[in-house]
């Protein structure tokens, strides 16, 4: 297979280093494009091809993913329509349905997933919107091989993919933004910036562990960290005070309105 990239952005980066540190694919079997040529030298220096013109990405590669934003695509998907005829092209933004890809990109086989940053460091999370039309299962298959290179794949129902998008395509930046509150907060209180870092980054990072392999709830997992009348409870009332709760519900909907915007 021939994989190819519009885009040399963040996602497309994270995609591309999955497989070919996975093994999955060889740089020669990598093309990517991108409309400003500094943007591609990280990519040429792990000698894959990479080109200025999306429609060479489009001619050359099997597989077309479009990493780039979704204000781009009303000007991308026409430059490339007759290119990928016949070939598959994946969207991994938010907003567009695969009907409406059908519609821009007649004749070719189109799919969606919502994948995440963490992909980067080969623990992404990436859903992908169930075959539908006309895609080759040996197509759909391959799809879920290039994210599994670098983390765990779902495959969901389309009008899922929203909700995804809260939960995992966007909900890095919220781990992020609790991690610098934290490290903000553990240098008014006399820490190092990097230690406070470094704790708080290996304090997600096992939790996050123990959440997948205890078997035990979050709430219970957060219970087992309570002492009556302790330290814990008494940050949590904090977070009881604040809504905290409430605050994320407000945040993943918002995400989800967002998302539906994009699509109109
Ligand atoms: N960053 C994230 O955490 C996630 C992003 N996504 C989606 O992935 C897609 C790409 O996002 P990022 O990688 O974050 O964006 P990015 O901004 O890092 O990369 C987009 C790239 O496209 C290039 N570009 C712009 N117009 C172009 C054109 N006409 N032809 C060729 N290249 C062009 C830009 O120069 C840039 O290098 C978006 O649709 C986004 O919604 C999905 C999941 C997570
Ligand atoms: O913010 C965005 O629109 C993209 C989609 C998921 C993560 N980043």
């Amino acid at each position: 297979m021939k994989l190819g990239f519009i885009g040399a952005g963040n996602m497309s980066g994270a995609i591309l280093d999955g497989v070919l540190k996975g093994g999955l694919l060889q740089a020669e079997q990598l093309w990517v494009s991108n409309r400003h040529q500094d943007k591609l030298e990280r990519f040429a220096r792990l000698g894959v091809h990479t080109t200025t013109d999306n429609c060479r990405v489009a001619r050359e590669a099997d597989l077309v993913i479009l990493g780039i934003k979704p204000q781009m695509f009303g000007e991308v998907l026409p430059q490339i329509a007759d290119e990928v005829k016949g070939k598959g092209v994946l969207s991994i933004s938010p907003g567009y349905s695969l009907a409406w890809l059908r519609e821009q990109l007649p004749g070719c086989h189109v799919m969606r997933a919502m994948p995440n940053t963490p992909l980067l460091v080969g623990k992404g999370c990436t859903a992908l919107a169930q075959k539908s039309g006309d895609v080759p299962e040996d197509l759909f298959e391959e799809v879920k091989a290039v994210f599994s290179s670098a983390g765990e794949v779902f495959v969901v129902p389309e009008d899922l993919i929203d909700a995804v998008i809260a939960i995992a395509g966007s909900s890095p930046a919220y781990f992020f933004r609790m991690a610098d509150a934290m490290v903000q907060a553990g240098q008014a209180l006399g820490l190092e910036p990097e230690q406070a870092l470094r704790m708080a980054a290996l304090t997600m990072e096992g939790s996050a562990r123990m959440l997948l392999e205890s078997g035990k709830t979050a709430g219970e997992l957060a219970r087992q960290v309570c002492s009556p009348g302790g330290t814990t409870l008494a940050a949590l009332t904090a977070f009881d005070d604040h809504h905290f709760e409430g605050m994320v519900n407000e945040a993943m909907e918002r995400c989800v309105r967002r998302s539906q915007e994009l699509g109109k």
